[in-house]
C-alpha cells in the first residue's frame, strides 16, 4: 500500500550541508520509491512542529524528519499538537501548497526519521543505520512502533521568556551540566562536528565543576535535597552524538532511565566522562544513581537559571518535570524489540 508521506527537511542540519545532499541524492530516490510523496524545507527553527501539526490535519499517514535530532524533536511537538511557533503566513501557504488528503482512516500519523543531522542520536536507539536507503527501507517495510513520549513542563513562568511552558521530547532530556553543555554547543561553529563540539563542550562543562542545589522527587517519593552536577533523564539511550549513557533505556517500557550525578571531584568527573560513552558506571555508586521512574520533579534551590534540555535544545529553566507518557506517537523502526 502507498504511503502518504510528507517529507519535512531541515536544509540547515549537518552544518549546512543537508541541502545539497537532499537535492543530489535523497530526493531522486524518495521520487522514485515513493512518487506520490510530497515535501517542504523548514525555513526557520520551530518551523518543522508547524508543518508536521498541518501535515497532520492534510491526513498525510507519515511524516519523516529530515535532519538530526533537533529536527525529529521539532516533528514530534507538532504530530503531539505542540506547535512551537504560531506562523500564519507559513501556515496558509502549506495549506496552498499541498492537498489535503482527507484521509478519515488514519488511526494517527507516524513519525519517521530520515537521519540527515549531525549527532542523530535517537535514530541509534531505533537501530536505524545512519545512510539515508536503509531509513527508506524502514519506511517501505512499513513497520512501526508505538513508542514512549517524555513531556518536560517548565513551573516558573517568569524564568520562561519566549518559551512555550511544556515540551515533547523523545530521546533524551535533562538538566544541570547537561544543559549548560548544550547551550556551549548550540553557541559554538561545531568545526569538530557534534560528537566534537559536545566532547568540548562537555569537558569544559565537566571541569568547571559547578553544581546547583536543587530538591528532586521521583515518582511523588519525597523530595532530596542535593548538589547537581548533572541529570539524564533518558527514554532513548544515547546522547552527545554517540554517548551511550542509559544501557537499559527502552522506548517502550513506560519508564524514563534516570542517571542523576552529585558533585564530585576533579578526578571523579575525569572518570565520569569517560564512563558517559560507555554507559557502565560500577564504582561511582557514591556519586551516581541510576534508576527507572515515571516522573521526576525537580525544585531548584538557588537565584541561578538552572538550563534544562530536551533532544538537545534548551527550551527552558528549572523548576520543571519530566513525565513519561507511554506508547504515545506511531515511529517507524524495523527490527527493534
Ligand atoms: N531552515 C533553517 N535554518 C536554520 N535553522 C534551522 C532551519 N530549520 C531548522 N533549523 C534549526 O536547526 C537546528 C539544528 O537541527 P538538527 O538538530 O536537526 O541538526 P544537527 O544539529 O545537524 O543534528 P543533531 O542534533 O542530530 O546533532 C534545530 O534547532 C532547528 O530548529
Amino acid at each position: 500500500m502507498e504511503h502518504n508521506i510528507f517529507f519535512i527537511v531541515n536544509p540547515n542540519s549537518r552544518s549546512g550541508k543537508s541541502k545539497k545532499i537532499w537535492e543530489s541524492r535523497i530526493l531522486p530516490e524518495v521520487k522514485y520509491l515513493f512518487p506520490q510523496a510530497q515535501w517542504a524545507y523548514t525555513k526557520g527553527s520551530g518551523d518543522a512542529s508547524l508543518m508536521a501539526f498541518e501535515a497532520k490535519k492534510l491526513g498525510f499517514d507519515t511524516v519523516v524528519a529530515v535532519g538530526g535530532d533537533g529536527t525529529i524533536n521539532e516533528v514530534v511537538n507538532g504530530l503531539l499538537d505542540n506547535c512551537l511557533i504560531q506562523n500564519q503566513q507559513l501556515s496558509n501557504e502549506l495549506k496552498n501548497k499541498f492537498v489535503s488528503l482527507n484521509n478519515e482512516s488514519i488511526e494517527g500519523t507516524a513519525l519517521a526519521c530520515l537521519p540527515l543531522g549531525t549527532g542523530c542520536d535517537f535514530i541509534k536507539t531505533l537501530q536505524i543505520p545512519n545512510h539515508f536507503r536503509n531509513a527508506l527501507n524502514v519506511i517501505q517495510s512499513g513497520q512501526k512502533i508505538l513508542c514512549d513520549v517524555g513531556r518536560i513542563e517548565f513551573e516558573n513562568v517568569n524564568k520562561m521568556e519566549q518559551n512555550p511552558l511544556f515540551r515533547y521530547f523523545i530521546n533524551v532530556a535533562g538538566c544541570g551540566a547537561s544543559g549548560e553543555a548544550i547551550q556551549r554547543i548550540n553557541k559554538s561553529k561545531k568545526i569538530f562536528g557534534r560528537r566534537g563540539a559536545f566532547l568540548i563542550s562537555a569537558v569544559q562543562t565537566l571541569l568547571k565543576n559547578r553544581s546547583f542545589p536543587i530538591k528532586i522527587s521521583y515518582d511523588n517519593e519525597e523530595f532530596t535535597s542535593l548538589n547537581l552536577r548533572v541529570l539524564f533523564v533518558c527514554n532513548g539511550q544515547f546522547c552527545g552524538g554517540g554517548m551511550h549513557i542509559a544501557t537499559n533505556a527502552s522506548l517502550q517500557n513506560g519508564k524514563f532511565s534516570v542517571i542523576q550525578v552529585k558533585k564530585m571531584n576533579n578526578i571523579r568527573t575525569i572518570l565520569l566522562l569517560k564512563r558517559l560513552y560507555s554507559g557502565d558506571f560500577s564504582g561511582l555508586e557514591k556519586d551516581i544513581l541510576v534508576r527507572e521512574a515515571q516522573s521526576i520533579r525537580i525544585l531548584d534551590d538557588s537565584p541561578l537559571k538552572i538550563p534544562a534540555e530536551s533532544d538537545g535544545e534548551n527550551p527552558g529553566y528549572l523548576p520543571a518535570s519530566f513525565t513519561i507518557l507511554p506508547k504515545t506517537l506511531s515511529v517507524y523502526a524495523q527490527g527493534y524489540v
